[in-house]
């Protein structure tokens, strides 16, 4: 069995932990994909990914700059969409429909699977009217505006925070407190699915404290896959983790087996800090 001494560290007790999330494997998946590839132009990017997010769990997605990781999250809210040189092929199953397919569209995939980028950024606008721009623009009556903004304000742990200070600018919070109304500005759309692409690099410790414990919180309502460098935050907050390589999905387990017993060499080598 090959440890590393930090993940060792990390989980002392992997076996009972890898036993209890093998029981999240019994939840139903709340997305798949199939021989996923993403090219820019001729270059593949992401090479048939197959690999499947479980309903209320966490998924890390780790790997070497470069390796795709942030190519594949972005094409599972059709993110690459907009990116004129993108090609998408492969499946990305819900409920077994594909949501590349032509008919649906890529700004109802995007209400329900709600995404999350590195560096805050907020609406140069009100705290409430950041959260309340989405609801409205979709139809939300002016009545129920307030409530949506107070409970997603809550869910993300803000509220007490801003609460006397709605209508003030949103570019005055923190970075931290910038970045949980970025999340609490997704939440507020419905989403079922939340994307996170690597939401704590641009945060200080403690504010990166924060943002994993709400992870952790919200993942008893949403399915969530985070992009992070930060190996030992994979570690700490995810259910499963993949580890990407070169564009290819090296391996994807159980986060507690993958760290302490990895199957593949690459993973190991990685882990063990021996490239990348
Ligand atoms: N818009 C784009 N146009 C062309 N090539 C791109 C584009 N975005 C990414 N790439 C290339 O695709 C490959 C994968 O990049 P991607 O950003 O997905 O990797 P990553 O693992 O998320 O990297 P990092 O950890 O540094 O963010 C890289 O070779 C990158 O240069």
């Amino acid at each position: 069995m090959s440890m590393t001494a930090v993940e060792l560290a990390i989980h002392p007790t992997w076996n009972e932990e890898a036993a209890a999330q093998e029981e999240l494997l019994t939840r139903k998946t709340a997305l798949e994909t199939e021989d996923l590839s993403v090219y820019y132009g001729e270059k593949a990017a992401v090479k048939n990914v197959n690999l499947y997010l479980k309903e209320r769990t966490v998924t890390a997605f780790i790997g070497p700059s470069g390796c795709g990781k942030s190519t594949f999250l972005r094409s599972l809210n059709r993110m690459n969409d907009t990116i004129a040189a993108a090609r998408v092929t492969g499946k990305i199953l819900i409920d077994g429909v594909d949501i590349n397919d032509a008919k649906i569209s890529a700004v109802n995939v995007r209400r329900n699977i709600g995404m999350v980028f590195q560096k805050p950024n907020p609406f140069h606008k009100s705290i409430y009217n950041n959260i309340a721009y989405g609801p409205r623009v979709y139809g939300a009556a002016k009545k129920d505006l307030d409530e949506i903004v107070e409970r997603s304000l809550r869910r993300v742990g803000l509220w007490d925070e801003v609460k006397d200070r709605l209508h003030k600018s949103a570019l005055d919070l923190s970075g931290g407190q910038q970045q949980r109304l970025c999340i609490a500005r997704t939440i507020a759309m419905g989403p079922q699915i939340l994307l996170l692409d690597e939401p704590t690099s641009a945060l200080d410790p403690i504010s990166t404290a924060k943002i994993e414990e709400l992870i952790q919180e919200l993942k008893q309502e949403y399915t969530i896959a985070i992009v992070t460098h930060n190996m030992q935050q994979a570690a700490r907050i995810s259910d499963r983790t993949a580890f990407f390589l070169m564009g290819e999905c090296i391996e994807f387990d159980v986060t507690g087996r993958l760290f302490t017993n990895p199957s593949q060499k690459q993973t190991e080598d990685y882990l063990t800090g021996r490239f990348g």
